[in-house]
């Protein structure tokens, strides 16, 4: 089971036929493995650069104090933890959980280049959905009309050195198993081997994503993706581990950068009716993608307030 690279040029060029070649192609490996990569994608490769070297908030000591109140989602369970700390952020002009800034002088352009990723991120995760609704015979904007990208988030994993013995112990990974909440996910991985994919013909064991080049991007089938389309497309399950072939005591530090694609906090995360339109029954409940979040939150990260 090896996930597609596909070239995906034809998002900047518009020709007709490689958009429509692509869009298959996209929504075959999509299906099938619940991830795809993308070269040549739209988010500008230098913009990815200067995301990846934003690296500053994660110095020790009391400046961090501003990322620790702003960060939504690091919180350490006493088992089954993961051995990472991240900063989270959302859009530019979220008006329910604004984010939050260091002072300029703090990290200078710091802001400028989170808010830059942010939005390359988002324009391309909606051509995605676009390309996916026509793929399924559907309104093309069925997905993009209950997602305007308000509610979703980039974050950026910081994976420190850590010793070996920890992570081979069993309690504590580099991130457990999980399916991410969203719609899709977009995972820029640095080249330190760690995240693996759930291989679908023999679940619950795992393949490691192979690391070809930094021009790629790992899209992942999100829940509310699998919940729109009453599980017609399946969410991909993933997880973080250390490098297999590494050795010594110490594995590697490792980063990554995700943008987390997310239905806007009022809209349904139930299946959408025109997939029930063939009499199939509903095997997901409706609540709005705010709740949503809360509920899973609460099972991943018991003591999240969000
Ligand atoms: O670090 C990675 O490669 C993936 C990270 C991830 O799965 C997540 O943050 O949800
Ligand atoms: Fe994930």
């Amino acid at each position: 089971m090896t996930i597609p690279v596909i070239d995906a040029a034809a998002l900047a060029s518009g020709n007709e036929k490689e958009l429509a070649q692509f869009r298959a192609k996209l929504f075959e490996g999509l299906k099938k493995y619940g991830f795809v990569k993308l070269i040549n994608h739209t988010v500008p490769l230098p913009l990815v650069a200067e995301t990846f070297d934003q690296r500053g908030w994660c110095t020790p000591g009391e400046e961090k104090t501003w990322y620790l109140e702003s960060n939504k989602g690091t919180i350490k369970e006493p088992k089954f933890s993961d051995s990472k700390e991240s900063f989270d952020c959302g859009h530019p002009n979220d008006q329910l959980f604004p984010n939050k800034w260091p002072a300029a002088d703090v990290l200078p352009g710091y802001q400028q280049t989170m808010e830059n990723f942010f939005l390359s991120c988002g324009d391309l995760t909606l051509v995605l959905l676009d390309l996916i609704a026509q793929e399924m015979q559907l309104d093309r904007h069925i997905f993009t009309s209950r997602c305007t990208n308000e509610a979703s988030t980039i974050r950026i994993n910081h994976f420190p050195v850590v010793d070996r013995a920890i992570l081979d112990r069993g309690d504590v990974s580099r991130i457990w198993p999980h399916n991410d909440f969203g719609i899709i996910s977009l995972v820029f991985p640095d080249e330190t081997p760690g995240l693996e994919y759930e291989d679908r013909e023999n679940p619950g064991t795992f393949i490691p994503m192979p690391y070809e080049s930094e021009e790629e991007v790992v899209v992942i089938i999100g829940e509310t993706l699998q919940r729109w389309t009453n599980g017609r497309i399946r969410a991909g399950l993933h997880r973080v581990n250390r490098p297999l072939d590494m050795e010594g005591n110490d594995v590697p530090e490792r980063w990554s950068l995700v943008y987390f694609n997310k239905a806007d906090r009022h809209v349904s995360v139930g299946p959408l009716e025109e997939l029930l339109a063939d009499g199939s029954q509903p095997v997901y409940e409706h609540l709005t993608a705010l709740e949503y979040q809360g509920l899973r939150n609460a099972t991943h990260y018991p003591s999240a307030t969000l």
